[in-house]
Formats: structure tokens, sequence, C-alpha cells
């Protein structure tokens, strides 16, 4: 059945100016066909560029679009201009020697010349790459050497499950990601032309601007860099799926019963092991009785009785049975002593004779008569029946107190609960300096606002931090060496962190680092580096590979891989995104959401994640962004008088909701939810928002 689907990049300065001179894509067309296993090839060419090598492949591994294979032809050989490997391998996440080496092998059966291909090929998320060389023959060659492991390959990596390959599904995630500049190169090339090879080309110098190749590699200097994002521009919600998608599944650990536990998800149901009360307990200050059963009639409880005994709450030892005919006064919570069913309340007797000394009650009077047997009783197990279950899995233990109540009260000393993430933050910037650093700002530094903020909003969340300071943009391998640390956990991380957020140097600078640093220097992967929606653009998430260190314990405490936030240097950008993307991660890491994975298809939107969703009224009108929705700073009131939530912009007129502009955010406990469009979002619309603080009442008319 032919249902892989696979594309062909031809990397060629020469095909890509006279597309009628590639005969490479008609060479393999056949040998795939062949198989029957490969839906018609799409192909596409670009010059030896490895900014478009690399968006061609991020378009065709990266997008809800992807394909199982890319076969990638020339470029691979050593002149100057051959730079595909180079373009191919950092978005490699697992090499595949073998395949390298079974068409070196093929190769060097024709030509001794095979030893001078520099082929890669390895897998990216679902997708393998071949890189082939770039003549016809070489190409038919290399490519016959693999073709029958292929399908077999494809499907492993695409973690052998065909069915989501390309099913309904796509175009759906497709219509939902489609945003800005995501484009469809899937035409099929019937050209034929000179043979574009490799290698045997003079070496050229690349002295005009546009001959110039743009590099993901930050050494290589300003006049090289990428002068458009290679990364698609996704949307919100595709955002948080990738993240959803890629944010581990939390860990269990057992600990003690304390405070610290306030935030914490439980992982396992806990049964109390205690009854409350654990014995027949008094709900009220009174006297205790011996009640007639229920069902007797005409037995009157009213009457003058001896108070024979007296039962506090913080009683010891056993009680003497009450005999009938007499009453015990009881105290709120007390044990009642044997033979009692029931308490009549103090307020319903009267004194009728003290003991001779004047000093206690003698006889009671009982006013009620119809004082029933169990009544102001608290049955054993009655508030908490010994064995019930008292808090569930996925149960959050609020700092409300009610959870950790029940677990006191039952004498529960340990449970099992997901470990909440540590998480660094680390600022970035040659320009920054600390905020409290007593000396005058000169030239164009900063004073670090991103830090203070982020890490005060995270600890408002709960959640324990490491400060990871400031790692200078120069030299380069600061940053590096600043991520390396905080993930082994050496340096100002003296435990290594689940979770890592950098602000600052994710955009189009030259000294915009973050995204070549995680790709090239520590072999992450970056899910998304662009998203739909202001303030927050060059948003940037990633995953880095990590090897726990020391003993087989201590790696269980260890996640495979660690996820890497880098938000945009602009501080209201970053707590923007901060609050949207990085909170439901930390959710689902601390467990949370995961009774209603099950039941939704979209999991990464489960209500228990990220900021809690509400419909708001605009009390005046709000400009919209005609291209990217937009997270307006607001401060939302509730109305007493008719109990909606109101939003107020915290600033529209100038800078008002300027990504520099943290002060957007003083005083702000929403995000306004603007899709973008024309004109603005009219007074008195109803539109979504995200709350991120409290809400109070507000007694005046909102809206008139
Ligand atoms: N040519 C383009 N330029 C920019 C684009 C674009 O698409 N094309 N995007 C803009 C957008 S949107 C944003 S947001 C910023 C993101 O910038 P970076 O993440 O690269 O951040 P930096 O360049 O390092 O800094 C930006 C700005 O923020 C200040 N900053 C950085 N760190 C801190 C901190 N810890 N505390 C306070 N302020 C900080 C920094 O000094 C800069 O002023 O890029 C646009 N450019
Ligand atoms: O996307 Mo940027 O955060 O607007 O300034
Ligand atoms: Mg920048």
């Amino acid at each position: 059945m032919a249902n892989l689907k696979v594309a062909i990049l031809i990397v060629s300065d020469t095909a890509s100016k006279d597309p009628a001179s590639d005969k490479v894509v008609d060479a393999l067309t056949p040998i795939l066909a062949a198989e029957g296993k490969w839906e018609p090839p799409a192909s596409k060419i670009v010059p030896d560029d490895v900014f478009q090598i690399q968006q061609s492949i991020y378009e065709w591994t990266d997008s809800p679009n992807w394909y199982n294979l890319i076969l990638l032809s020339g470029g691979t050989g050593f002149s100057i201009k051959d730079n595909t490997p180079e373009a191919v391998s950092p978005l490699i996440q697992r090499h595949a020697p073998g395949l390298v080496h079974g068409m070196i092998a093929a190769s060097l059966k024709v030509t001794p010349f095979a030893m001078m291909a520099r082929p890669v090929a390895g897998v990216r998320n679902k997708t393998l790459i071949i890189t082939l060389p770039g003549s016809p023959k070489g190409a038919m060659e290399n490519l016959e050497a693999v073709v029958k492991l292929l399908p077999h390959a494809c499907l492993q990596s695409a973690g052998a499950n065909s069915r989501d390959l390309h099913a309904g599904g796509v175009k759906k995630l497709e219509s939902e990601a489609g945003v800005g500049d995501h484009q469809h190169h899937h035409h099929h090339h019937n050209h034929h032309g000179h043979d574009h090879g490799h290698g045997h080309k003079a070496p050229k110098a690349h002295t005009s601007p546009s001959e110039r190749p743009q590099s993901n590699d930050p050494s290589a200097g300003p006049n090289r860099r990428y002068r458009s994002s290679p990364y698609p521009m996704l949307s919100v919600d595709e955002a948080l799926r990738r993240i959803n998608e890629q944010t581990p599944e939390p860990e269990v650990v057992e600990v003690p019963v304390t405070t610290s536990l306030i935030g914490s998800v439980i992982a396992e149901d806990v049964y109390a092991a205690e009854a409350v009360p654990a014995y027949r307990a008094s709900i009220v200050d009174g006297y205790a009785i011996i009640a007639p059963d229920s069902g007797t009639t005409g037995q009157s409880t009213k009457g003058i009785f001896p108070v024979a005994s007296i039962a506090h709450a913080n009683v010891g030892g056993n009680l003497e049975p009450l005999q009938p005919g007499t009453i015990a006064r009881i105290t709120t919570g007390a044990p009642l002593p044997p033979n009692a069913n029931a308490v009549v309340m103090v307020e319903d007797t009267t004194l009728d004779s003290c003991t001779p000394d004047g000093k206690e009650e003698a006889t009671v009077e009982i006013l009620a008569e119809d004082i029933e047997s169990g009544e102001n009783v608290r049955e054993p197990g009655s508030d908490v029946m010994l064995g019930s279950k008292i808090v569930a899995r996925g149960d959050l233990i609020s700092p409300v107190g009610g959870e950790i109540g029940l677990l006191a009260s039952t004498g529960t000393k340990t449970v099992k609960v997901f470990r909440k993430p540590r998480v660094g933050v680390l600022s970035t910037g040659d320009e920054l300096v600390e905020h409290n650093d007593p000396r005058t700002l000169t030239g164009g530094q900063i004073r670090d606002s991103n830090r203070p903020s982020l890490l005060s909003c995270l600890n408002s969340w709960g959640f324990e931090t490491v400060d990871l300071g400031i790692a200078r943009d120069t030299p380069a391998s600061e940053l590096e060496h600043a991520l390396r640390d905080s993930l082994r956990g050496v340096g100002r991380a003296s435990t290594s962190v689940d979770v890592i957020i950098t602000t600052g140097g994710v955009s189009m600078g030259e000294l915009d680092l973050l995204k070549p640093t995680i790709e090239r220097s520590l072999g992450g992967t970056i899910h998304f580096g662009r998203v739909s929606m202001k303030p927050g653009k060059p948003t940037t998430f990633a995953t880095v590979p990590f090897k726990p260190t020391g003993d087989a314990t201590s790696s269980q405490q260890e996640r495979q891989s660690k996820l890497i936030f880098s938000l945009p240097g602009n501080p209201a950008s970053a707590l923007v995104t901060l609050n949207l993307f990085v909170l439901p991660s930390l959710h689902k890491l601390t467990g949370l959401g995961h009774s209603s994975q099950a039941l939704s298809s979209k999991p990464w939107l489960a209500p228990q994640l990220g900021l809690p969703r509400v419909a708001v009224v605009l009390t005046h009108h709000f400009p919209l962004d005609p291209k990217r929705t937009e997270y307006h700073r607001a401060v939302v009131t509730a109305s007493r008088s008719d109990g909606r939530l109101y939003a107020t912009s915290t600033g529209v007129e100038g800078a008002g909701q300027r990504s520099s502009k943290v002060g957007s955010l003083a005083k702000a406990n929403a995000l306004v939810v603007l899709r973008a469009g024309r004109g603005v979002g009219i007074k008195g619309e109803i539109v979504e928002a995200l709350l991120m603080g409290d809400v109070h009442g507000s007694d005046t008319r909102v809206i008139c």
C-alpha cells in the first residue's frame, strides 16, 4: 500500500536558477515507485544555502503535514559551497551511521571517489533524513543501496503507528497550526538538464552579499546570519500542544505530611488508617443520657436525674458505664460513657440541686421530652470511616487546608505525590546589570528586571526556583556553560533543575544565541521558535537530552530530557509567555490535568493546566493587532451588581502595551485574549481572558 510520504530536496545553485536542469527527481522517482510503498514524491529545489536547506527540512519535519522520508541530493562534497551536511547535521536528533556506511560501501564498489562524499543520515521528529550525492547516477546508486530498508526504518521512526501518519487528523492540525508564513512546496518537477553533481567545481569566494550562504552558526558573523527566521510561525494552540507533548509524565515521590505538601498532587489514593472520631463522641456540651430506643413510644426523656459522672474531651482511660436513671455531664467532643446513647444540650436543662458542699451538681432537670437515641452523638468513623478513601490520585493539596486536615486527622504519616519540578531562571545579555547594582547605568546598560519578576511569579505558584544569574553573550560559550551547569546541577544550581527558563537572545540579532546554542552546542531539539502572538513572537521551546549521573536510584529521580523555555528578552513578553506557556507545562509536571486527559481530545487545554480561562466584558474599546493574537494586560473586577467580570486595560495609549513595558503588568490580574483582526474589540463585547491573580469585587457600575 502506497502510504508513506517522501520529499526530495534538490540542493543546487544551478538547478535553483534553472529548474529544468534537474534530473535527480526523475531518476529517484522510479526507484521509490518500484517499492510500491511510497506516494509520488514531493520535491523542491534550493541553492547551496544552509538557511534554505534547513527551512525546507523544518517544513517537512516540524509541520503537522510532516513527511516520512526526506532525500536531499547535492552539496555533500568537499567544495567550499557544499554545505548540505552542515545544514542537516544540527537538525538531526538521532544519527543513523549504518545507512551512511551502507551507501558509501555501495558507492565504493563503483568508484573510489565515494570516499569524497560526506553523507549524513538520521531522524528528526518522526522523519528519516538522508543525503544523497548530487549526480543522478550517484543518487540512484546510494538510494538503491538502502531503499529496501527505508519503509521499515520510517515506520519505526514514526513510532510504528502508521494509522496516525497521514490520516484525516493531519489536515485538521494543519489548519489549526496554519498561521503566518508556513508554505508547502509539493510540486513535482519533470525537468531535464545538466548534472549539478558535487565536488568537482573550483572553490569560489562568496564576495557579493547575495551569494554568501546563510548559517545558524553564530561564529559565521553578522553578514551570514539568517535574514528571515527559518522557524515556522505556530499558532498559540499548536505551541501549547507541542509543549504538552514534550513535557514528561510526572514522577512519584513519598513525602511526610507537612505544610510543604501544599501545591502537590496526590499520586496514589490514600485510605484512612484511623476512624474519625475513633470513639462515640458528643456533638454538644450537656448531659449524656440513656434515651429510649427509636420506635418505642410514650417514654419521655423529661425529668430530674442524678449527675453520676463527668466526661471531658481530654479524658483518658476507661469510663464507668452509665446506670439507668442517671445522667453524665459531658463536653463537646468527649467520649460517651458506655450505655449512654444521646446527649441533651445544657440549654435544655436546669440545675435542680447541688452537692452538700455546694460545689457540684447533684441533680439536673431535663426539660426536653423527645430526645432520641443517637441525638447529638457522632458514631465512630461517622466523619471519616476507617479504610475509606480520603484523597485520590490527581487531587491537589490546596492551600485552603481541607486535604492537609484530612490527612492529619487520620494520622497519615506519608503520602505519595508527584514531584514538583525545580525551575531555573537565567537572564542573557551583555547589556544586563543586576537590578540592585548601586552604580549609575552607562551606555546601553539595562537593569535585569526579568529574573526578579519571573522568579517571583514562579515562587507565587509554589515552585522551587533556582536563580541562575546572568549569562553574557560574549564569549558565546558562557551561555552554553550556564545551560550545561544548570542541567547537571553544578555552579549556581547545586541540584539540577528540571526546567530552564531563559530570557533574551531569541530573535534575529547577531547576538541572539539561544537557538543556535541549543541546537548546535547542546544537541537539543527546538520544537518551536516563533508563535503568532503579541507580545512573545520569538518564544522558543526546546528539549535537550540529559544523561543522569550517579547510581541507579538517583537516576530514577532524573528525567531523560529536560525542557528549555527561551522567552523573549522584552520584559512584558517574558512575563506574558511565562504565564501562557511555562505554567501549563509545570502543572503537567506537577501531575495536574491527568484525569481530564483521558476525556479530552485536546489534553493541552485541560482546565487544570495553566491559568484559569474566563469570559470578561470589555469596559472600553481595545485595539486589535491585524496579524497576531494579543494578550492584552488588564485589570478584571467582579461586579457585585450583575455578577459579571469586567476588563479594563492597564494602558492602551502610546507605549501602553509595548513589549518592553513591564509596567503593563503592574496591577494587571488578567490577560485579555484579543484575536487578530481589523479595528477594535468593542466596548461591551465578551471575550476570553486568562486570570493571573485574584479578582476583587467592584461596587461601581463599570460600564454604562
Ligand atoms: N528584526 C527583528 N527584530 C526583532 C524581532 C523580529 O521578528 N525581527 N522581534 C522582536 C520581538 S517581537 C521581540 S519580543 C524581541 C525579542 O528579543 P530577544 O528575545 O532576542 O531579546 P534581546 O534581544 O536579548 O532583548 C530584547 C530587549 O529586552 C531587553 N532585555 C533582555 N533581557 C532583559 C532582562 N533580563 N531584563 C530587562 N530587560 C531585558 C533587552 O535589553 C532589549 O531591550 O526582538 C524584537 N526584534
Ligand atoms: O513579540 Mo515581541 O514580544 O511583541 O515584542
Ligand atoms: Mg534580540
